[in-house]
């Protein structure tokens, strides 16, 4: 099977882009993602992202990965998981869970403070 790569950069169907660095000998990555939507009033800019990569062999070259990202226009916070495929057609696909966690002024409020999503992101 081919092996799919996180190092380099992704579009999502938001029109979101991120670009991942080298991945460590631990695994880590960092980079930086430039969302095209947001729930905040803030005028969107380019956020930091960190994460992690599986690397066992039984992995088949489609590793498991999660990463975070600080978003530096408002206060709050993505995490997400997902896998690195080589599609049916030889493309490299990142199948993505995502929880937007959203600061909230108050603990009653907490119930809505956290979305979750699903996205997929191909090279661009
Ligand atoms: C991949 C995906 O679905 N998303 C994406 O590319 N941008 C949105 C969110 C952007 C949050 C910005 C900060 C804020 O609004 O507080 S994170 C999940 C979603």
């Amino acid at each position: 099977v081919k092996k799919c790569s996180l190092s380099g950069s992704w579009v999502n169907d938001l029109g979101s882009n991120m670009t991942i660095g080298a991945v460590n000998g631990d695994g880590n990555f960092e980079g930086s993602y430039h969302t095209a939507v947001s729930a905040s009033p803030n005028e969107i800019k380019v956020s930091p992202l960190q994460g992690s990569m599986q690397r066992g062999t039984n992995q088949k070259g489609q590793p498991t990965f999660g990463f975070t990202v600080n978003w530096s226009f408002s206060d709050s916070i993505t995490v997400f998981t997902g896998q690195c495929f080589v599609d049916n057609d030889g493309k490299e696909v990142l199948k993505t869970m995502w929880l937007l966690r959203s600061r909230v002024e108050s603990i009653n409020n907490d119930w809505k403070a956290t979305r979750a999503g699903r996205n997929t992101f191909i090279r661009t």
